[in-house]
C-alpha cells in the first residue's frame, strides 16, 4: 500500500481537536462490580480530549475546540489542558447552567469493563458553530473529530462548520467515530450524520462494530473490512483504520493495499482508552512521515502502556515511554 501520508507543512499548529471534555470516574477497588466500588479517581476525560492529551505527551503543539460547564470539573478540565500545554483559547465556557458530562467506570475483570455515563444537559453538546475559531484550523495541521460531537445540535453543526474550514484551509481531517450509544436519539440519525463527517474526512478511525452503525444503509452485510473501506475510498478517505480490540487493526489505503497491525503485550488493568491512545500514537507516526505499519506498531504500543494503567488521559504516554516499551517488548 502507498505507504506514508503528506500532511500540510509550515503551520504553527499540529494538532486540533474538536469535541468533547469530560470527566473520567475510574473505580479505585476494581475487579468488582459498580455497586461495590466506593472510591473513584478523577481524570479528564472524553475520547477526543484524551487523544489531544496524548499527541501533546507525543510532543505535538496541540488546540482544542469545545464547550466547558461554568463549574469546579470544567475549571478542573481547562487547568489539565494548560498543565499538558494544550492551548484551550478555542474552549468556550456555557453561561446555561449546563454540566460536565460524567463517565464512571466500572472494572469486573481486565476483560469486562463498561462505562456508566451522566450526560444529560452535558455542555459539551452546546458547542456553536459561532464558537469555532477558523484560525484555529486554518494554522493546524490536522484536525480530529469526534463522532460523538454529531450527537445533538447545536455541536452537530459546530463539527460541520470546523470540517468545512478544514477543508477549505487544506487541514487534514480524522474522523473518528467514537460511536457512544448515549445522547443519539435513533441508529438512522447516527448513520446520516456519521455520513455527513466520514464523506468529507481524509482518515477515518473506528471499531468493526462502529463502522457497522455508520454503514447501516450501505449493504456489507458479510461486515467486510474491505467493502468498508472501499466504500470511503469513493469519497475523500485516502486511509481507513478499523481496530478489532486484542485481535489489532487493520489499515486500508486508497490504492488498494492494506496492513495488519498486531499488538503489543500487556498487563490489561481495563480495556478502555485502547482506542484514544492507538489514535494518538498512530497519528503521531503518520505526521513525523513514517509508514503506515510502523504508525500502527507505535499505536498498539501506546495502548498497551494505557490499558495496563488507571487511566485513560493521565497514562497517555511519552515518545521516550513508548520507544522503551517497544524495545522492552522485542526483548522480552
Ligand atoms: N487486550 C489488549 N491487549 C493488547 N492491546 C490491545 C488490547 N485491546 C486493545 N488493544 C490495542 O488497542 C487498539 C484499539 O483497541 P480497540 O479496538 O479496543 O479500540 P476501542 O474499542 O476504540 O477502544 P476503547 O475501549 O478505548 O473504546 C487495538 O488495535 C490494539 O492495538
Ligand atoms: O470518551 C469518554 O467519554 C470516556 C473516556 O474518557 C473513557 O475513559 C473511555 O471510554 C476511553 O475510551
Amino acid at each position: 500500500m502507498d505507504n506514508t501520508l503528506a500532511f500540510p507543512a509550515g503551520r504553527p499548529r499540529d494538532f486540533v481537536a474538536i469535541g468533547r471534555l469530560c470527566i473520567d470516574l475510574n473505580a479505585n477497588e476494581i475487579n468488582r462490580p459498580m455497586e461495590e466500588t466506593m472510591t473513584f479517581t478523577k481524570y479528564v476525560g472524553g475520547s477526543p480530549a484524551n487523544i489531544c492529551i496524548g499527541m501533546a505527551r507525543l510532543g505535538h503543539r496541540t488546540a482544542f475546540i469545545g464547550k466547558i460547564a461554568d463549574d469546579q470539573m470544567g475549571r478542573f478540565i481547562l487547568g489539565y489542558l494548560r498543565d499538558n500545554g494544550i492551548d484551550a483559547a478555542g474552549v468556550t465556557t456555557d453561561r446555561t447552567g449546563a454540566v460536565t458530562g460524567l463517565a464512571f467506570t466500572e472494572i469486573k475483570s481486565p476483560e469486562d469493563c463498561s462505562i456508566l455515563m451522566y450526560r444529560d444537559n452535558a455542555a459539551d453538546l452546546l458547542l456553536a458553530p459561532g464558537e469555532v475559531d477558523e484560525a484555529l484550523i486554518a494554522e493546524s495541521r490536522v484536525l480530529l473529530v469526534s463522532g460523538t460531537a454529531l450527537a445533538k445540535s447545536p455541536s452537530r453543526e459546530a463539527v460541520l462548520l470546523a470540517i468545512r474550514y478544514a477543508r477549505k484551509h487544506g487541514t487534514k481531517v480524522v474522523f473518528d467515530i467514537d460511536y457512544r450509544p448515549y445522547t443519539w436519539t435513533s441508529p438512522e440519525e447516527t448513520a446520516i450524520y456519521y455520513h455527513l463527517a466520514a464523506e468529507k474526512s481524509d482518515i477515518i478511525i473506528g471499531t468493526r462494530e462502529e463502522f457497522d452503525m455508520l454503514e447501516r444503509f450501505d449493504g456489507n452485510a458479510e461486515r467486510s473490512d474491505a467493502v468498508t473501506a472501499a466504500q470511503w475510498f469513493g469519497c475523500r478517505a485516502e486511509l481507513v483504520i478499523i481496530k478489532h480490540g486484542k485481535d489489532g487493526s487493520i489499515a486500508y489505503g486508497k490504492d488498494g493495499g492494506s496492513h495488519r497491525g498486531a499488538i503489543f503485550p500487556a498487563k490489561v488493568v481495563k480495556t478502555f482508552g485502547a482506542g484514544d491512545s492507538y489514535a494518538a500514537g498512530f497519528l503521531h507516526g503518520l505526521m513525523q512521515g513514517w509508514s503506515v505499519d510502523r504508525s500502527m506498531a507505535y499505536g498498539s504500543a501506546a495502548a498497551s502502556i494505557v490499558i495496563s494503567s488507571h487511566s485513560c488521559s493521565d497514562a497517555m504516554p511519552t515518545a521516550e515511554q513508548v520507544d522503551a516499551y517497544i524495545q522492552a517488548s522485542q526483548h522480552a
